[in-house]
């Protein structure tokens, strides 16, 4: 499913009208009827609905949900908040269709009159701004919203929240905050913005009619359950150990074995068939007592750190994991820099060895074989020299400044986990919950991520379904046996047998 900004979807929009000859009416009706629809399955006849109407087309979507209630005998006051010479065009149209209906339509004059029946109302539908809302929240709308925000009433926005934008990068604004948000046609970037996602409460998309096979695809898409179930690596019976690839996982140090023994543990229980680790001798007992399967290298150390290079060298791996618990000091620099100038193989970086990648970009933009960058919001920050709350304003955005510029995957990890391509494309991935806010849980990604890209010939469908298999891993643990407070990303990775049985053949 795509994501779009507000300008790729007035081009859908046009490209409906223009290109497909649908009247603008007709998905106007589309579009309200489908919200109504959705609105019946959360309320009750008995329920006393209010449909807060503004000047634009998200307006005209009002008086399609209004007029299709009142149809089905719900109990629905209709209020347009603007003036009358505001509404025009297809909301217009759809203004006298609801009149014409015999439907009451009430008009904002005082401000009390309304907080008065808002205050008398069960359910508020809000459809006083959508997407083409510009600028902060003009008089009276932004004090309807503050009121709103207040009232204890159920809120449903049509399209998106009042005020809140439909892009990223814009951070003052004030928006409407609701339970249930229905979106038109896709969802919209803002939803996955960890400032304006809030103010959406439970999304779904509602289809309008578009002509989807004609349409402009945007380069952002989610991936939902039908994504994983067509992609997902299915198992060869006839497979031996070999086929599922060789893993080397470098990191590790003596105050630091967890890491790398987590992300190596990991990446056997995701279906790596054979797993080396680099690491200080010093950190061998405890990272062997996680991992008897795993094999070991050695790796220099000086006080309990890695420093120089491998002692086995780094030829012969299906792909290699680097910086869980390697430590800052210089030497493992070299180490990472030893990896991607002599490695031809894909190279996943994380944790301590994004932190020396910052130095090392030049020598990750030549490389010929892939290399993944698995930053958490203050690691990526860190890589782009800039500060964490203007990464977070536009993560789209600068996630794919990094991956063009340096030809590199980017899995930035979040609620919404945003991974992009070499080539731009950009996958949102949703799975998960505050459980994985753990120290242990990148480790375990990285090693379920290396598993995935071993076993599947798109780097970018691997970790997409990397992505997920440990979110849902996650969500189902804390449904079943475990709560978000106590989970361990320990408990993850045991917890991947279990959704790898629903997911893998
Ligand atoms: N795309 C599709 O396929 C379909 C889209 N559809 C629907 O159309 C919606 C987009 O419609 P849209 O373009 O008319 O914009 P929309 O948000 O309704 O209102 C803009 C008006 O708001 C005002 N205004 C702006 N900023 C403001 C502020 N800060 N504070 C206060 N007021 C402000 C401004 O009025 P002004 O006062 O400046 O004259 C302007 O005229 C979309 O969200 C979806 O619901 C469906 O009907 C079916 C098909
Ligand atoms: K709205």
């Amino acid at each position: 499913m795509n994501i779009v900004t507000a300008k790729e979807m007035y081009v859908w929009d046009r490209q409906a009208m223009e290109e497909a000859g649908i009247d603008g009416k007709i998905l106007m009706e589309n579009a309200g009827r489908a919200v109504a629809q959705n609105v019946e399955k959360l309320v009750d006849k008995r329920q006393r609905i209010l449909v807060l109407i503004g000047a634009g087309n998200n307006g005209g979507d009002g008086f399609v949900i209004a007029r299709t209630l009142l149809n089905k005998g719900y109990t629905v006051r209709a209020v347009q908040v603007v003036p009358d010479e505001k509404i025009k065009g297809d909301a217009l149209a759809h203004k006298h269709m609801f009149l014409a209906s015999n439907y009451q339509l009430e008009h904002l004059e005082k401000l009390l009159d309304l907080f008065q029946s808002i205050d008398h109302s069960d359910v508020v539908i809000d459809s006083m701004l959508g997407i083409g809302v510009e600028g902060r929240l003009r008089s009276p709308i932004d004090q309807v919203v503050e009121y709103l925000n207040q009232s204890k009433c159920l809120k449903i926005a049509v399209d998106i929240p009042s005020g809140v934008p439909a892009d990223e990068g814009v951070t003052d604004f004030s928006g409407l905050k609701v339970d249930h948000t229905f979106t038109i046609a896709a969802p919209k970037i803002s939803m996955f913005i960890e400032k304006t996602a809030p103010y959406f409460g439970e999304w779904e998309v509602v289809e309008i009619g578009l002509p989807t096979a004609k349409l402009k695809k945007a380069k952002r898409k989610l991936w939902e359950k039908r994504d994983v179930a067509a992609t997902f690596p299915r198992r060869n019976a006839y497979a031996h150990k070999g086929v599922h690839g060789k893993a080397l996982f470098v990191g590790g140090s003596f105050s630091m074995p967890g890491s790398i023994a987590m992300a190596a543990r990991a990446g056997l229980r995701s279906g790596a068939g054979l797993a080396t680790v680099a690491t200080v001798e010093s950190a061998w007992p405890s990272v062997a007592a996680h991992i008897p399967e795993a094999t070991y290298t050695r790796v220099e150390e000086e006080a309990g750190s890695m420093v120089g290079v491998i002692d086995s060298g780094i030829e012969g791996y299906d792909a290699i994991a680097i910086g869980m618990g390697m430590g800052r000091k210089e030497g493992a620099e070299a180490m990472l820099r030893n990896v991607l100038e002599k490695s031809t193989c894909p190279v996943l970086i994380d944790a301590d060895g994004l932190y020396h990648a910052k130095q090392l970009l030049d020598e990750v933009s030549v490389r010929n074989a892939p290399v993944i960058l698995t930053p958490h919001p203050g690691e990526m920050a860190h890589l782009l020299g800039i500060k964490v709350p203007e990464l977070l304003a536009r993560p789209f955005e600068w996630s794919q400044r990094l991956a063009s510029e340096r030809g590199v995957y980017v899995v930035l990890k979040g609620p919404a986990t945003i991974i992009t391509t070499p080539e731009g494309t950009q996958y949102v991935e949703t799975s998960g919950n505050a459980g994985l806010a753990k120290g242990g849980s990148g480790d375990v990604l990285s090693g379920i991520l290396l598993a995935m890209i071993m076993q599947t010939s798109s780097v970018a469908d691997a970790l997409c379904n990397g992505c997920f298999l440990h979110g849902k891993t996650a969500e189902r643990l804390t449904e079943d046996s475990h709560s978000q407070v106590d989970l361990l990303a320990t408990d993850v990775v045991e917890g991947l047998s279990q959704t790898l049985r629903t997911f893998s053949g």
